[in-house]
């Protein structure tokens, strides 16, 4: 009995990551919790705490490569359906101009040619979103190289009335990065250069269009990380990341980006430059407003440079794949994670039988961790910290509670970099699993977390079984992603999803949206989370800073509430 599992945990370790290795037999332990032994070798529980890039080795979740078609919408030219979004049904405003010739000889001037993109190639892709569900048919991509050249853009747009979309790695779920109808595409990707780095302060100054896995690869050099991580790192670029206030994988332990953003440079409607690329941790004179711009979707401003507080890089990562049989195990091991882990753990991911499943039909390269039998529900847990034996310590003790308790029915811990990577792309493939399975739904929703699964198993209830509802997410932040997946998308479905999912979050003191933003998805829907007094004061600052709403017009507020007096 004792040698068949360990041989079954030697055995997952050799298939799942096709490595050798040799468990030192002697320090295994032994435990019976409800009639079920566990046996974990003791000392290599936790992985050996690896030095080198821990990020790096990660996969690195680039843009599927499946073909997937349009989805059905009908379009005319003032009028813009996304056929997935009941609701998103906008006129194109007719105060909005479309380009001239004259326009294109000015932007020529100075971008040069090579600045103000046309070919039909580049415009479709641009102008059709991550999940190829929003498409917009913008003429122009311009692609600016200094703030300055960004300023005399959007001041020359703002006094002609075109609107404007900024765009980073376009990655985002909600729509909001791609044009709704013709406006310019002003692209930051020409703007990627890191401008200063300083060790003793450990902060970062870079331009918008840095992407995101550059500037861990930067920093990883230098000793340090950024203090966000997304599966989209290998595209999203830092300027959209700030504009989103993306979470991701790591806010659990490091917070969100208002936390980590010391200071911002971004460019107004009007082409005022405004400079609050403060380094500085401590700045009390006056409004902070780097702030209405971390998250505002890029509907108060262009973010042009991006000043960023980074953690040191830690040598000691341990990361573990426990399988649970129901959710309320997984809220217990969240509660005893905190209190036995502590300040190291950064990260605390769940996923429900749905979602592996999904990932194991269809992403390839991925094996079951525990080949034998499928579970209800899973968690990966990380810690980072820089005492090998004081982690491993830790975390022992969080893995010997939760087996005498009964939390988990079954769990690997990674032995080494390779291990952690396929644990990690279990995680991070499921937006991939789930692109390639056909239609799918989104909601990324913040609830308190002891009620968040209840939303999934009444989505199931209403939804017939071709309908898969699959839940995962930040359960350390309390943030669901629901996701519905049929094979393709149909009206009816959507009737009974929504508005439901957004009644029944409000109804729960949740947010409709906990890190993907508004868009074009939900600018309809902010008042499921946002008191109407909230959204006019919103509207109030938008009118302020965007006088003619040239800026990513109809996403983020509803458009109704930013009509020109
Ligand atoms: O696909 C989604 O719904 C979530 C995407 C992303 O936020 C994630 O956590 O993987
Ligand atoms: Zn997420």
């Amino acid at each position: 009995m004792e040698w068949k599992a360990s041989y079954r945990l030697l055995n997952y370790c050799k298939h799942l990551f096709h490595r050798r290795w040799t468990p030192n037999f002697h320090y295994f332990k032994t435990f019976y919790t409800s009639g079920c032994r566990y046996y974990f070798n003791q000392p290599s529980v936790l992985i050996k705490p690896y030095i080198g890039n821990f990020q790096q080795a990660f996969q690195t979740f680039k843009h599927p490569s499946v073909s997937l078609g349009m989805h059905q919408r009908n379009r005319c030219r003032s009028q813009y359906r996304c056929f997935a979004s009941q609701a998103t049904i906008i006129q194109r405003r007719s105060d909005f101009s479309t380009i001239s010739s004259e326009d294109l000889s000015y932007f020529k001037n100075i971008l040069g040619e090579r600045g103000v993109v046309q070919d039909e190639e580049t415009l479709d892709a641009v102008n059709t979103d991550w999940m190829r569900k929003y498409k917009g048919t913008s003429k122009l991509m311009l692609q600016p190289r200094t703030a300055e050249e960004v300023s005399q853009i959007l001041k020359y747009c703002n006094s002609r009335s075109l609107a404007v979309v900024p765009q980073g790695g376009n990655t985002g779920l909600v729509g909001g990065s791609v044009p709704a109808f013709d406006e310019v595409i002003v692209s930051l990707s020409h703007m990627s250069k890191i401008i200063s780095f300083d060790k003793v302060s450990s902060v970062l100054v870079c331009e918008a269009g840095c992407i995101l896995e550059n500037l861990i690869t930067f920093l990883d050099n230098q000793g340090f990380i950024m203090p966000l991580d997304l599966g989209a790192k290998g595209s999203c670029q830092i300027g959209g990341n700030v504009s989103t206030n993306a979470g991701g994988l790591r806010l659990l332990r490091y917070g969100s980006l208002h936390g980590s953003v010391l200071g911002l440079e971004v460019v107004l409607a009007n082409g005022t430059v405004l400079d609050m690329l403060s380094t500085l941790r401590k700045d009390n004179t006056g409004y902070d407003l780097k702030h209405l711009f971390i998250g505002s979707e890029g509907s108060l401003g262009i973010v042009t440079k991006v000043s960023i507080l980074t953690p040191p890089k830690l040598s000691s990562v341990n990361v573990c794949f426990l399988a649970c049989k129901d959710y309320e195990s997984c809220l217990k091991l969240l509660l005893e994670a905190r209190r036995k882990v502590g300040e190291i753990l950064s990260a605390f991911e769940f996923l429900d039988h749905d979602a592996m499943d999904l990932v194991l039909k269809h992403l390839e390269g991925v094996r079951n961790p525990f080949p034998s039998s499928m579970h209800n529900f899973y968690v990966l847990i990380e810690t980072m910290g820089s005492n090998e034996s004081y982690d491993r310590e830790k975390l022992d003790a969080f893995l010997l509670h939760s087996m005498e308790n009964d939390l988990m029915s079954d769990g690997v811990v990674a032995q080494d970099i390779t291990q952690a990577s396929s644990c990690w792309h279990i995680r991070e493939g499921i937006p991939e699993a789930l692109m390639k399975a056909g239609g799918v739904y989104k909601y990324d929703l913040s609830i308190p977390v002891e009620k968040m699964y209840d939303l999934v198993e009444e989505m199931r209830v209403r939804l017939d079984a071709s309908a898969k509802v699959v839940a995962y997410g930040h359960l350390g932040d309390g943030n669901l992603h629901l996701n519905i997946s049929t094979p393709q998308y149909d009206d009816n479905i959507l009737a009974q999803i929504e508005p439901f999912v957004y009644e029944w979050t409000s109804k729960h003191k949740g947010s409709i949206s906990a890190e993907h933003g508004l868009g074009l998805m939900k600018a309809n829907k902010i008042h499921y989370t946002k008191s109407s007094e909230t959204v006019q004061l919103m509207a109030t600052i938008k009118k302020q800073l965007d006088p003619n709403g040239i800026l990513n017009p109809y996403k983020v507020l509803p458009s109704s509430l930013l009509t020109k007096n």
